[in-house]
């Protein structure tokens, strides 16, 4: 069996089996999803970091690249306690390091103690526990990956035709998924990279801004941000994971990164309003603190952090979690209703003018 490392910060190294080789770093996250891991390995928001799966035996539905949320394995390396041939082949071919036969439970128990936290991985035929420190001594942390949307997002527009409402989504690693869920429900959407410029967007003349979710620390996509600075009042705005961050830091309020955040497929959330419960799909990192011009309208039941801010006077519309699934439940896909219901309003609008 070939060894493979795993480096922690503060010292601790786990051994595991090999089962893809290479040495990465990252940020070790882990997810409760029991299902849904094609899903979650080609899913951008993962970028720099090193993914736990805490549910035990991975790959026994195989790999099918219908699943996948984007054109490549996104996470730096996997952990988990199996991985199934299938998921180790792929995961070779992606060049993507990944570990097998680990106790994962002290990897998550390890998390939930000490927070969020750095590490080096070094897998194969010359792996070391020195090959693996040297991986952690070159680790940044995730605020550290200033340019980061650069390593996730398109470089060009990309036009996809759909139906009337004409929707802007600027990509800072968007999953295919929300792509395909406004095209469901009559939108066309054009994806512009995550430093377009206000004119980038004028000239898709859109009757709404929708900011994608990302990888990393919100603060970095200043971009993104004033194109909501620019934008709000004039166009309607909605925003999923990064997007809600990103909205939220443009309209007055700030973010800071949770310990451990939210990854799984099984997050409560209370609506407010109605003060119904529906299950999410999370995967966060980092939390809005304060909504600044934007109300609370929906929360995480667990620990209280805003899911959901709106303004109707502004036309916003943001959601800390997954509408969109893939994986996890769908009760929230009624989000994207919403979303053309107030692409609707500018048609209405200009109508009236
Ligand atoms: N899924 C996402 O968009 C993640 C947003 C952000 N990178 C965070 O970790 O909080």
């Amino acid at each position: 069996m070939e060894e493979a490392y795993v480096a922690i910060e503060g010292g601790i190294v786990l051994t595991g089996r090999s089962r893809a080789p290479g040495t990465a770093r990252g940020e070790l996250v882990f997810t409760t999803a029991y299902t849904g891991y094609e899903e979650s390995l080609t899913d951008p928001s993962y970028a720099q970091q090193v993914l736990t799966f805490s549910y035990p035996l991975i790959g026994n539905y195989g790999v099918r690249d219908e699943r996948f949320e984007s054109e490549n394995v996104q996470p730096s390396a996997v952990l988990a306690r199996e991985l199934t041939d299938d998921v180790a082949e792929w995961l070779t071919e992606a060049g993507v390091p990944a570990l097998d036969r680990l106790d994962t439970r002290d990897v998550v128990t390890e998390l939930r103690e000490e927070g969020a936290m750095k590490c080096g991985i070094a897998a194969g035929p010359d792996a070391s526990p020195e090959a693996a420190r040297e991986q952690l001594e070159q680790c940044k942390g995730m605020s550290e990956h200033v340019d980061i949307g650069a390593d996730v997002s398109v470089t060009e527009p990309v036009r996809h035709e759909g139906g009337e409402y004409e929707i802007a989504l600027i990509d800072c690693g968007a999953k295919g998924s929300i792509v395909s869920s406004l095209l469901d429900r009559g939108a066309s959407v054009t994806v512009l990279p995550y430093d377009a410029t206000p004119d980038d967007v004028r000239e898709v003349d859109p009757d709404l801004l929708f900011l994608s979710n990302g990888p990393g620390d919100p603060a970095n996509f200043e971009a993104a941000q004033e194109l909501v600075d620019t934008f709000v009042g004039d166009l309607p705005i909605a925003g999923i994971c990064l997007g809600q961050q990103v909205v939220a830091r443009a309209l007055g309020g700030s973010t800071a990164k949770m310990a451990f955040g939210h990854r799984g497929v099984n997050q409560p959330v209370r609506d407010l309003d109605s003060d119904r419960v529906v299950m999410t799909t999370q995967n966060h990192g980092y939390a809005v603190t304060e909504p600044g011009e934007l109300d609370v309208t929906q929360i995480n039941v667990n620990d209280d952090t805003p899911e959901g801010l709106e303004s109707d006077e502004l036309g916003v519309l943001t959601r800390q979690y997954h509408p969109e699934a893939n994986p996890g439940p769908h009760d929230s896909l009624d989000f994207f209703d919403e979303v053309l219901e107030l692409a609707g309003t500018t048609r209405v609008a200009a109508t009236a003018d």
